[in-house]
């Protein structure tokens, strides 16, 4: 499908690419670009045959390619694309996988003027609280969403054939637009990460902490996992689609204040309802997500 692939962020998502893609037998060879203070772990990736090669030299690095995977952290993208700009081959498809695509796509734009039509924004749905190269699997996006948000100038043809790559990896895509996404995953993925963050800092800082660790059941246990996650790429995320998150802090606030009175009353069978119109929100939401 392609002839040369290369990686630049060859971490749990660019590392879990590479293996992905060769394991399908996607591309035939699959080689990085990484800074000099990264070389330890590019050197791992080719222990791990994750990747057939290695550059820091990014004119080196985009020698024969023809798919670019940009899977860094979404704050260094202007970067990325700073560096790529100079290289820029109209034959090459060009995507990433960040978890923002408004922060993205701003960035592209503050570095061409306008997006490039070979520059497709894609972000995965798959992932885990774990980190680098060496969390990397081949399978980590069977049977996962993968979004494409592509703008009105993006090539149809590149677009039909990212789809075709993720697809083969095992991914179910769908395509919305930027905003729609960045409004999406606000709720759905950076909030609870928010709160993740904010109940594991809360009990961690309590004296109590040994006991509330030791004594976690499933729910805490399952919930706290994603309090796990990068601090850089969080920090990353935030801050890119901040707009969109501090409003939902805000509705949260409101829903736990909600149910403090409730308490604070004694409430009880407006506190069932609250509970129960969670709970039947979750099964409708289970019973349509295979559409
Ligand atoms: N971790 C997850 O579950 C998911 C992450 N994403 C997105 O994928 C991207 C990568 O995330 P992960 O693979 O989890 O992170 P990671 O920390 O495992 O890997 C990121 C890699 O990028 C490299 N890097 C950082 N800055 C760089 C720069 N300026 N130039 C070249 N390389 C640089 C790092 O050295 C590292 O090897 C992020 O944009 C993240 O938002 C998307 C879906 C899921
Ligand atoms: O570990 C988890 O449960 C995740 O939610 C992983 C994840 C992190 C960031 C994304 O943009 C998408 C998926």
């Amino acid at each position: 499908m392609f002839k040369r692939l290369c990686v630049i962020g060859t971490g749990l998502i660019g590392g879990s690419i590479a293996r992905a893609a060769r394991a399908q037998g996607l591309c035939q060879s699959v080689v990085a670009y990484g800074r000099e203070k990264n070389l330890p772990n590019l050197q791992h990736a080719k222990a791990l045959g994750v990747i057939d090669a290695f550059y820091t030299d990014i004119t080196a690095a985009l020698d024969g390619v023809d798919l670019v995977m940009i899977a860094t952290p979404v704050g260094t993208m202007q970067n990325i694309f700073e560096l790529l700009k100079p290289h820029w081959n109209p034959h090459t498809i060009y995507s990433d996988a960040g978890s923002t695509k408004g922060s993205v796509v701003a960035a592209a734009q503050a570095v061409f003027g306008q997006v490039p039509g070979n520059f497709v924004p894609a972000h995965p749905i798959a992932g885990a609280e774990r980190s680098g190269v060496e969390a990397s699997v081949p399978d980590l996006f069977q049977n996962r969403r993968l979004i494409i948000t592509p703008l009105a100038d993006t090539d149809a043809d590149a677009v039909a054939k990212l789809t075709t790559f993720w697809q083969r990896i095992g991914s179910s895509v769908s395509v919305m637009s930027v905003e729609h996404h960045d409004t999406v995953l606000a709720a759905t993925s950076h909030l609870p990460h928010i709160l993740a963050f904010a109940l594991v800092g809360l009990l961690g800082r309590k004296d109590e902490q040994r006991e509330i660790f030791k004594y976690a059941a499933g729910g805490f246990k399952d919930f706290s996992r994603i309090a796990s996650s990068d601090p850089t790429m969080w920090l990353d995320i935030c801050l890119a689609n901040k707009n969109e998150i501090i409003p939902l802090i805000q509705q949260l606030k409101d829903e736990l204040s909600n149910i403090e009175q409730l308490l604070v009353n004694d409430q009880a069978e407006k506190l069932f309802d609250t509970f129960t119109y969670a709970r039947n929100a979750r099964q409708r939401f289970l019973d349509t997500l295979d559409d």
